[in-house]
């Protein structure tokens, strides 16, 4: 219950259709109830009455009832509806809101397969409950009620031998449920789980076939997909037992009333109407507990997915906004990083070990070191995709943690290695980061990234639609969009992530020509593991193992007698020598 107590907001906000339901739904019932009340009354006070004159009547009221309830079962299931299809519509965007906002650090861990079933099955799983649990909880009340009170007026005898079987009933039902309820999830765990390969294989096709290793794919697939099929298979057969079961138990209630109502009516102790009233509302209390089943099933899926979407909604947010943060202030680009520590968690040894610099506004840093070294993680927490553990980071006086986090991020520009291109259109793709961008900006970002020339070459030019993950562009050419697309944001702070590993010698020469104008009055951080990418930089960190080992000029490092002259020997200097040293030690 604390669940659905939690999600409360969602529902409850607009109960006003679940009532208007509710009320309709009396109304469809009670009308439905009514039928074998009719029945009863035309069989005993009409035709054996012998009064035919009145059967025209009966006819228009029978036709009439029919139409109100024609109009009632369209408003309850409307508004029955509505009241489900609404929240659903509530807690998805609020989901995806809360999906939007969600740290760095929930992503390290999260499963796309998984975030992809919640806001899809189990959104919707809440959302029948909503809209048909809810009232079919009510109507089996309401039937089983209403026909067990009418049945106990006509005879207590012939109710009760009838309803005889009844607790047979109930014990079958109750262990159908038992048993189906496991099974369905294991269903669904299994779709799960068959979904997840399919995203999985689609996203690392490329791979996948690198290695040729589809056969090996279909096998797996296989596996799951006959997972799938089994745990079908052993639903199905629970199904298959256990209704034709539960129908002959409802058939021993029809044969019992039959025969002891049959004796009762050949001893003038019930009335033929009344029997025939007795068949119809028997059938009223059978069917809805066949269904309850169906109800708890609706009930525990509904809490199970409930559950899984208030784990979202509850997940907590360590990048807190600043209680009154700065706002609206153009960033000059000016980063001081005093003793920073980062751990990505509690017990990990840290990324990042008491870290300083100062970097001036409009000047070019090259941070260059080993992969896992801490490179990309100094560039993190100046947007403040993490937090740092102990120190500060400060940027033109203030600490990163006193912006809000819009003005923060919107001035700062980033280039990753992989870059990651929407299936939309390349002008759609470059002005991402600014959508008021005229065509000129756009053009103007593109020419300056090298990519105007390709993108001219391509059938739409710039309207070019891409397909999912920037498809049909060479590794270089959705680098130079990628850069564009940070170029037309005008950021004050620009981080090119290993920015031209993608990309051969020349294109990486030409783009950094072009970068050297685009860099002018911006703050710059290249991370790169080609010399050739820094070495113009005003300083460079070299980092091992969390920690800036050597900084300086490239003149100067290069004669240091560190790291960074090794680095540099290797890629420009003694390069057979010293790789052939390496081999034979
Ligand atoms: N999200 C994360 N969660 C946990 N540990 C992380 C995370 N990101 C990075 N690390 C760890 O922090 C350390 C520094 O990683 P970082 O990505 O900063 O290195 P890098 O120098 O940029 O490496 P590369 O050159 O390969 O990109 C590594 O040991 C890495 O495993």
């Amino acid at each position: 219950m604390d669940t659905f107590k939690k999600l409360k907001e969602f529902y409850w906000t607009h109960k006003r259709y679940f009532f208007i339901s509710i009320v309709f739904l009396i109304i469809t019932t009670s009308i439905t109830l009514i039928y074998p009340i009719v029945l009863q009354k035309t069989i005993d006070e009409v035709i054996i009455a012998g009064s035919y004159n009145l059967i025209p009547y009966l006819v228009i009221f029978y036709f009439l009832l029919m139409v109100i309830k024609g109009v009632t079962t369209y408003i309850q299931q409307y508004n029955g509806d509505m009241f489900g299809i609404i929240a659903m519509y509530k807690l998805r965007k609020r989901l995806y809101e809360k999906l939007q906002y969600l740290p760095f650090r929930y992503y390290d861990n999260a499963k796309t397969g998984d975030i992809m079933s919640r806001l899809t099955a189990d959104v919707q799983g809440f959302r029948h409950f909503l809209s048909f649990g809810f009232t079919e909880a009510i109507r089996f009340v309401l039937f089983v009620g209403i026909s067990m009170i009418v049945m106990f007026s006509y005879s207590v005898k012939l109710t009760i031998v009838t309803l005889l079987a009844l607790p047979f009933l109930i014990v079958v039902v109750k262990k159908f449920d038992k048993l189906v309820h496991p099974a369905f999830r294991e269903v669904r765990r299994s779709f799960g789980r068959l979904n997840t390969k399919v995203q999985e294989n689609v996203s690392g096709i490329k791979t996948v076939k690198s290695l040729s290793k589809e056969e090996f794919e279909i096998n797996r697939f296989h596996d799951f997909n006959l997972d799938f099929r089994d745990k079908n298979i052993f639903n199905s057969n629970i199904w298959a037992k256990y209704f034709p079961l539960m129908e002959f138990i409802g058939n021993v209630c029809i044969v019992l009333l039959l025969s002891y109502g049959g004796y009762l009516v050949i001893n003038n102790e019930l009335n033929p109407g009344e029997l025939v009233a007795f068949y119809s509302l028997t059938g009223y209390i059978i069917m809805p507990i066949m269904n309850l089943g169906f109800i708890i099933n609706m009930f525990s899926q509904a809490k199970a997915s409930g559950e899984r979407l208030v784990e979202i909604l509850e997940e907590p947010n360590e990048i807190k906004e600043h209680n009154n943060p700065i706002k609206d202030v153009e960033i000059q680009g000016e980063v001081t990083f005093n003793n920073v520590t980062l751990k990505y968690r509690g017990d990990d040894k840290a990324a990042l070990e008491n870290i300083s610099f100062h970097v001036p506004k409009g000047s070019v840093v090259g941070l260059i070191g080993a992969t896992g070294s801490g490179k990309t993680s100094v560039t993190q927490l100046i947007t403040r995709f993490y937090d740092v553990t102990e120190g500060e980071v400060i940027i033109d006086g203030r600490n990163v943690k006193e912006y809000d986090l819009y003005t923060l991020r919107s001035q700062i520009g980033f280039v990753l290695q992989e870059p990651f291109l929407f299936s939309s259109t390349i002008k759609a793709n470059i002005a991402y980061g600014n959508p008021d961008a005229s065509m000129e900006e756009i053009i103007d970002a593109a020419k300056r990234a090298d990519a105007h020339d390709f993108i001219m070459e391509l059938p739409d030019g710039y309207d070019t639609l891409l397909g999912e993950r920037g498809m049909g562009l060479s590794g270089g050419q959705r680098q130079r969009i990628s850069i564009a697309r940070a170029i037309c944001m005008n950021p004050k702070i620009l981080i090119l992530d290993d920015a031209t590993s993608a990309v051969d010698m020349e294109t990486e020469f030409s783009i950094q020509k072009a970068m050297q104008e685009v860099m002018k009055d911006r703050t710059t951080f290249i991370i790169a593991h080609r010399i050739s990418s820094i070495k113009h930089a005003d300083q460079i960190f070299v980092f091992d193992e969390g920690e800036i080992v050597e900084r300086g000029i490239h003149e100067e490092l290069i004669h240091n007698g560190g790291p960074y002259e090794r680095i540099y020997n290797i890629q420009y200097k003694d390069q057979i020598k010293i790789l052939q040293q390496a081999v034979n030690k």
